[in-house]
């Protein structure tokens, strides 16, 4: 049946699990205005920014306010209104010869709601459960996911088709090249294997959203039904509001309200069980099913066997290395979160975010194995380290949401429009020595090189390079988001474009543009004894605690020289000077 739009409409209300509540969408924007680009839309293309492969030019400031007035339904408006007039249609369809679970970015068996779903409508038909996951290499590619991330998930993979063939349920891997085909080949495949239902959790992103509702309407008008859920936030996108009624904008009376909601309903932090045994049978009729084997990553997002050698062990893969690893953290080290979290010399955080951004453990087994070790057993009070623990989990949920009522930040643009004005600098040379840690800033090179090392940089870190990009140097923040996202281990769109947004300041709730990190007091405050750019750095490794921070203005020039390290590429003063005027003069000019 070829993949096209269906007709048929039917009414439905999305039930409360759904979370996000549909409400009559404005008419579509037809202005003419809304569909030129934004001026500087050349710039975004011709330094990699809008992968114009995939996606169309930059759009204008008018055309995400457009969003924000409601004249565009945003992409979870569209799913949702497809869940509502498909539901009817949905209901009605009657198992067949197995149930199947997509999985995307929620690789486990253990707490993956979609997956107990499936589980329980399959044992409902008496009929087994199968389990899918498509390898799309274009995906892979628009979406810039980093090839150490991509071994991570695809050995992940191999540990997640273990556990569940020890089930008697067989998990299926198939590359797809052209993701335009991802949906009609997953038709394809439950025709193949005679299901008519299909789940799988949502995904926030706006090509994954649109996808989704026109996959769901076809599936309808052809007899099936697709249904995706909430799973990877605690508290579904679109449930909490100001006393207004609006969605929240800043982070700490959102968090309030996060907590509240979640005390006020604590079937939220309870866990989904694993998917029970399939019936005997199935190993015959779906043999080919289980002896399928994990591809190997697409050749442009694949590791040479050295960086195989190096990475592999720096990250375990799979749910119960996850699983083991939180665990540990809260016996041993969480209590200590609050005073140990900034400091990148010291292993004071979890190191979990790998496995949150493949889903490969819940965020709510975190917050609810955090929350039991707390002595008020609640997510507030008693141990600070678990409260602020909990509460850096939160800003994960945070940054989903904003991406669920916001969907322009997906697309290029920044959380307030008018910051697309800024003249950026798009200096190749500065760019280049910032991806490759060679400024002449000591904490902004060891982190680059942790990056580069090991697909992953610490927190702390992360704010200081992306403000050193953005406003020292002045460059395109997009462009520090992409490299990031080519090198992360845990590149997650939402967290990663709201780190940057709050750090380049031009996110929601970000840091106010004037007010720029010193490189240096920063070096000094979070790394005193010069740890971690020791290790890092190691032609620095012979400075003294002072010296090392800036080693050409304290003294040791000779030395940093002769080791081959670099001076300064811009004076922090001025470069301060120029971040400042040319904000002001970007949010002022109204293009
Ligand atoms: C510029 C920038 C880019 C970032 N890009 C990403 C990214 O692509 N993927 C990603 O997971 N995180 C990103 N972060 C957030 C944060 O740096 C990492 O989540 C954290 O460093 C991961 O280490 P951890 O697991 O030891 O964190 P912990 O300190 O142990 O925190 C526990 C978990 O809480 C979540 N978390 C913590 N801090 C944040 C935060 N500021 N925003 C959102 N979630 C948070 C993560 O899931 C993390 O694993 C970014 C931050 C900045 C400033």
């Amino acid at each position: 049946m070829p993949f096209k739009g269906a007709k048929r409409k039917t009414a439905f209300s999305v039930d409360r699990a759904n979370g996000f509540q549909p409400k009559k969408l404005k008419h579509e924007a037809n202005g003419d205005d809304l569909r030129q680009p934004h001026p500087f839309a050349h710039e975004a293309e011709e330094n990699g920014i809008v992968l114009r492969r995939f996606y169309p030019p930059e759009m204008s400031n008018s055309r995400a306010l457009a969003y924000n007035s409601d004249q565009l339904p945003r992409p979870m408006e569209v799913l949702v209104k497809a869940l509502e007039e498909t539901a009817q249609a949905r209901k009605q369809v009657k198992p067949k010869d197995a149930v199947v679970h997509w999985f995307k970015m929620d690789l486990r068996h253990t707490d993956n709601r979609s997956l107990a779903l499936a589980n329980a409508k399959a044992k409902e038909a008496g009929v087994p459960l199968i389990c899918m996951y498509i390898v799309s290499p274009q995906d892979f590619e628009a979406h810039l996911t980093s090839p150490v991330r991509v071994d991570f998930m695809l050995r992940t993979l191999s540990v997640l088709k273990q556990d569940l063939a020890a089930l008697d349920i067989p998990l299926y891997v198939e590359t797809v090249h052209k993701r335009k085909h991802v949906p009609q080949r997953v038709f394809e495949l439950l025709e193949e294997w005679g299901s008519n239902h299909l789940f799988a959790n949502i995904e926030y992103e706006v090509d994954e959203l649109r996808r989704e509702a026109q996959m769901i309407r076809h599936f309808a008008a052809n007899n099936k039904s697709y249904e995706v859920v909430h799973d990877t936030c605690i508290v579904p996108p679109g449930e909490l509001h100001t006393g207004s009624g609006k969605q929240y904008a800043v982070y700490t009376p959102w968090y309030r309200a996060w907590m509240a909601h979640i005390h006020e309903n604590l079937d939220l932090l309870e866990l989904f069980d694993r998917p029970e045994r399939n019936p005997n049978g199935v190993r015959t009729k779906f043999q080919k099913l289980f002896d399928c084997s994990i591809p190997d990553a697409p050749e442009n997002k694949r590791l040479s066997d050295a960086e195989k050698k190096t990475l592999r062990p720096l990250w375990p893969c799979g749910e119960h290395e996850a699983m083991a690893r939180l665990e540990k953290y809260c016996d041993e080290a969480i209590g200590d979160y609050h005073n140990k979290r900034n400091i990148p010399g010291d292993d004071g955080t979890s190191r979990l975010s790998v496995h949150l951004a493949s889903g490969t453990i819940s965020s709510r087994t975190c917050v609810r194995t955090a929350r039991d070790r707390n002595k008020t057993k609640k997510l507030d009070g008693g141990h600070q380290g678990i409260q602020t623990w909990i509460s850096e989990i939160a800003w994960r949920d945070f940054y989903k949401h904003v991406l669920v009522h916001w969907p322009y930040v997906c697309m290029n643009k920044p959380f307030k429009p008018e910051y697309s004005n800024i003249q950026w600098s798009y200096d190749r040379d500065h760019f280049a020595a910032w991806c490759e840690g060679r400024t002449g800033y000591p904490i902004v090179d060891a982190a680059m090189r942790q990056l580069n090392h090991m697909g992953y940089m610490h927190n702390r870190c992360r704010m200081i390079v992306a403000s050193f990009l953005s406003k020292d140097l002045l460059i395109d923040w997009r462009m520090g988001e992409r490299y990031f996202m080519e090198h992360l281990i845990d590149g997650d769109f939402a967290s990663n474009n709201g780190g940057w947004g709050f750090s380049a300041s031009v996110g929601v709730d970000p840091q106010p543009y004037f007010r720029i990190f010193n490189p240096l007091l920063q070096s000094e405050k979070f790394d005193p004894n010069g740890d971690y750019i020791r290790k890092w750095v190691p032609e620095l490794a012979g400075l003294s605690n002072k010296e090392i921070h800036d080693p050409y203005n304290r003294g040791a020039g000779t030395k940093a020289k002769k080791q081959g390290y670099p001076k300064q590429i811009v004076e922090h003063r001025g470069a301060r000077e120029r971040a400042l005027s040319a904000y002001k003069e970007g949010i002022e000019s109204g293009r």
